[in-house]
């Protein structure tokens, strides 16, 4: 089936690079694969990278082929996929599977790399390869399990997905893996008798540093705090990191100082850590596991067992000391009762007694540690901390309590994966050591193997595994559903800590770490925008979601708009069973990412609308909806495309002013087509795209919301004696297919060539809603320039229609007189734009532009509204929703907004 699904991609689509492939499975893979070889996909790989082994090199792939896939199977690179740390308690395993590279350049991206030199644009002397970096755990214990899942992925040979297991090749013969932590000394034998590998042991200190390190560096919201239930990420400045105490509480806790890349020491550590805990906790309570054990103390009432101040005093506070009544005096202090047995005191009790006591311990002597070396700032790491609000609230707390306010408890969102993160960084030359922010991007997928909640981790491989999971999964019952949130602990302050409210009676399972950390897809291509006036202080959402009832309004809207987007995406498919499957475990997957977001907004790092906006996008995709409004922008398209030579005619008989209104006012009106929008979607039953459009112009009445269209009109007209110099490069946000790009924006696209402004249209790398995208708008240039000498001659001089770019390439057009028209794509599949992580592209053709407009709520409201830029900005854009005309400017619906921003001074 997944086959099925494969093939029916088009040649376009096979063009879509890194960001589209999402499912990764085998079947799926092996399928893509089989496409890929019979369209002779011309794909390069590790080619240019240095120190190849070429020996026993295959051509994948037709021969013809300009460009050919190479296939180095000794080349050591391919197994450089996979590392370990063997714990005491957990393995941890951290592996990456490779994108396949963007298929071979169109003609599009050619003439983008022609005229704005894109190469080399992470500044390195090779390309670093596209890819996913994924987290699984497995119990030490049964070492088995692992292996199997190492050999079934064939992660010692580079994933089923690498160019050796592909071609059938026999790979290396010995591959080595990198390990860590006591066991890769232990199992090395078990690893080469089972695997056939050899173990490469790296220091453990050394690697949880170099993990710890790589995390704070190049996730932007890895480190968080948390206080009294509440869990707030830290911005971490790359300049004044260090140094840092790092307290990684595996099953014995090792205490670090950190002060820079590779210069740490280990200062302390103590043997009270999670295996304590574990077995102690094992043998009072009978429980059968960690989580189980974990899920307990939530119930639990630690006065039972601890002996408290309280009991000592009579019930009184020992203020002049400043211990209250609460205070645990003695953990387990009860238990010296002569008249009790073990099997008196409730398991949830000894739980909770047994986990404040270790917590409470562990952050102790970490603020001594913290004191006695200076250090300001603690990092906690290891799987003892389980993402378990209590715990961390209680290593908080003491950090607090003792060092008077003055050290700071921070945690990871990678917790237990420091050394495993480490072990793969010390892969030399695969050059993710010096990765950046900005080229990780971090997605949830719906696939993690809950079922049991017994395995950890690995996402579902197949599509078909995945669905049946969504659908036994809403069987099955509540946990995703209908979270029981968990309840803040509440402080007593001076040392007295309250038993965490009964409230909070579940614990999501351990299984749901696949949705508290994703998947970190690498895009080596991706860029921060060079026109950002600040990146440092740049955030692109506009609204904080933070705001609880913000929150619920926009998860609202997400979930009434489900069942259209479902209806759409299915017709999209060809409304077959399997795309009715698909959608349903589509709404299934979307439902449940709401659900765990609602219960804990900040599970996938800090949350703002678009990533739940691109979030709904990443669902559909990965249940194989390639593109759910592919018919409504054809339909859309031809419709605005009958209407565009009037409207061009029309404007033509204005004088330039008249016209600059009337195509600014044209924008406005046609960003009425919004597919996103409830309002919108409404309105389409209403009447046809020319009549809704026709409507919106009229309606047009100045002064809008927000109008700076005058000083915008002044700086393009000038003013009187006042002349400016025509802009010389545009970049145009488009926003919808349909009547907004082509009535919309590409007149106005127009205009600006008419002056002599060189225009590039920057649109989506993958479908989102309705949005044009950049492999879709070359065909919609090339329709309207049949109706308009300009748009055919300045998308000439851009490369943009396929006959003229052959020409150019020829040589024969070497002065084109016009000023090009190029489209290049912007690196989302977002309705939003997050200008920290654009294409290369799009930063390159970025270099020398002096305005840039941005269109849509999306681009210019949702996010960007505040954003500020190195070069002139117009925002433009009709609000299609009421509450955020409110919120913004206290506004109505259909209110718009044409803000111009001249450049912001910068320093
Ligand atoms: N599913 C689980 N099974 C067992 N322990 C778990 C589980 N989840 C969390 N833990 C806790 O995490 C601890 C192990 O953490 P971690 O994996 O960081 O350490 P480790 O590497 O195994 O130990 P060490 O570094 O001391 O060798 C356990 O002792 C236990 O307290
Ligand atoms: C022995 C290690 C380093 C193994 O990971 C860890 O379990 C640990 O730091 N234990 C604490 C030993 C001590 O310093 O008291
Ligand atoms: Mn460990």
């Amino acid at each position: 089936m997944a086959d099925n699904q494969t093939n029916n991609k088009t040649g376009c689509e096979s063009e879509r690079g890194d960001l589209e492939e999402n499912i990764e499975d085998k079947e799926d893979k092996e399928g893509e694969k089989e496409v890929s070889a019979a369209s002779s996909n011309p794909m390069q790989r590790s080619s240019s990278r240095p120190q190849l082994d070429v020996s026993r090199a295959a051509i994948q792939g037709d021969f013809d082929d300009r460009n050919p896939t190479i296939l180095l199977p000794n080349q050591s690179d391919d197994i450089s996929h996979l590392a370990l740390d063997i714990g005491g308690s957990l393995i941890k395993l951290v592996y990456f599977s490779r994108h396949e590279e963007n298929p071979s350049d169109n003609w599009r991206k050619r003439a983008i790399k022609q005229r704005f030199g894109v190469s080399n644009v992470n500044r390195r002397s090779y390309p670093i390869l596209g890819g996913r970096l994924h987290f699984v755990k497995f119990e030490t214990g049964k070492l088995n399990e692992c292996l199997d899942f190492i050999s079934s992925k064939q992660l010692h040979h580079g994933g089923i997905d690498s160019p050796s297991w592909n071609a059938g090749i026999r790979p290396v013969e010995n591959p080595i893996i990198k390990a860590t932590g006591g066991g890769a000394y232990k199992y090395a034998d078990v690893f080469n008798e089972r695997l056939g590998v050899s173990i490469d042991k790296e220091d453990e200190m050394n690697c949880l540093v170099a993990g710890a390190n790589f995390l704070l560096k190049a996730i932007r919201h890895e480190a968080f705090t948390h206080m009294d239930g509440q869990k707030d990420f830290v911005q971490i400045d790359h300049n004044d990191l260090f140094p840092y105490l790092l307290v990684n509480i595996g099953s014995g806790v090792s205490m670090i100082k950190v002060d820079g890349d590779g210069k740490f020491e280990r200062v302390s550590g103590t043997n009270v850590g999670g295996g304590t805990y574990w077995g102690l906790g094992r043998l009072l309570t009978k429980c059968k596991s960690f989580d189980e054990l974990l899920e307990l103390s939530q119930q639990g009432d630690n006065s039972k067992v601890d002996m408290l101040v309280g009991d000592i005093y009579g019930g009184m506070d020992y203020s002049k000391i400043g211990l209250s009544a609460s205070t645990i005096a003695s953990s387990f202090g009860k238990a010296i009762s002569e008249t009790k047995e073990l099997s008196d005191y409730r398991p949830e009790d000894i739980s909770l007694s047994l986990l404040r006591m270790i917590s409470y311990n562990i952050g102790q002597i970490s603020y001594l540690n913290a004191l006695w070396y200076g250090l300001k700032r603690i990092f906690f790491g290891g799987f003892f901390i389980r993402g378990h609000a209590y715990t961390m609230d209680t290593i908080s707390f003491a950090v607090q309590f003792w060092s008077k306010g003055q050290a700071q408890a921070m945690f990871l969102r990678h917790e237990g994966f420091l050394g495993a993160l480490g072990a793969f960084m010390s892969y030399e030359k695969h050059g993710l050591d010096d990765l950046m922010a900005h080229q990780l991007v971090e997605r949830f997928p719906m696939g993690a193997p809950y079922v049991g909640g017994k395995i950890h981790g690995p996402p579902l491989g197949d599509l078909n595994e995945k669905i049946s999971w969504m659908e036994k999964f809403l069987q099955k019952g509540t946990e995703i559903t209908a979270p029981v949130p968990m309840a803040p602990p509440g402080t007593t302050g001076m040392g007295g800590f309250d038993r965490p409210s009964s409230k909070g009676h579940m614990l999501r399972s351990d299984a749901s770490a696949a949705l508290t950390i994703g998947v970190l897809h690498l895009v080596p291509s991706l860029e921060v925008f060079p026109l950002l006036a600040d990146p440092k202080t740049y955030e692109p959402n506009t609204i904080d979601l933070s705001d609880r009832t913000e929150l619920e309004y926009w998860f609202t809207v997400l979930s009434e708009h489900t069942p259209d987007l479902v209806d759409k995406a299915v017709a999209s498919e060809g409304g077959t069973d399997d795309a009715k499957r698909r959608g349903d475990a589509f709404a299934r997957a979307l439902s449940a990412h709401l659900a765990r977001l609602i219960e804990e907004p900040a599970a996938y790092g800090k949350l703002g609308l678009a990533n739940l906006l691109e979030l709904r996008e990443e669902c559909l995709r990965e249940f194989q909806f390639r593109d759910a409004y592919i018919s409504i922008k054809q339909r859309e398209n031809e419709a605005s495309l009958t209407v565009l030579p009037d409207l061009l005619m029309e404007l033509d008989s204005m004088n330039e002013e008249d016209r600059l209104l009337t195509l600014v006012e044209g924008v406005l009106a046609a960003n009425i087509f919004d597919w996103g929008s409830r309002a919108c979607v409404d309105l389409y039953h209403k009447g046809t795209i020319i009549e809704i459009y026709r409507m919106s112009r009229k309606k047009m009445q100045r002064p809008w919301r927000v109008d700076d269209f005058d000083k915008f009109k002044e700086r393009m007209l000038g003013c009187g004696e006042k002349k400016f110099q025509p802009y010389k490069k545009a970049l145009l946000f488009v926003d919808n297919s349909g009547a907004d790009i082509i009535l919309g924006m590409l007149p106005l696209a127009r205009e600006l060539l008419r002056q002599g402004t060189e225009v590039v249209l920057v649109a989506n790398s993958l479908p989102a809603l309705n949005d044009v995208t950049a492999y879709e708008l070359p065909e919609i240039v090339a329709e309207a320039a049949k109706h308009c000498d300009i748009l055919r001659k300045s998308a000439e001089a851009g490369g943009l229609l396929v006959d003229a770019m052959v020409n150019a390439q020829d040589g024969l057009k070497a002065s084109s007189p016009s000023v090009p028209l190029m489209v290049v794509e912007n690196g989302c599949g977002s309705p939003c734009i997050d200008f920290r992580q654009v294409s290369s592209e799009l930063a390159a053709a970025a270099k020398d532009a002096d305005l840039i407009i941005l269109e849509g709520m999306g681009r210019s409201l949702h996010t960007n509204f505040n954003a500020k830029f190195k070069c002139d900005a117009l925002k433009l854009a009709m609000v299609k929703n009421q509450r955020l005309a409110v919120k913004l400017f206290n506004g109505k619906l259909y209110d718009c907004v044409c803000r111009f921003e001249p450049a912001a001074q910068h320093s």
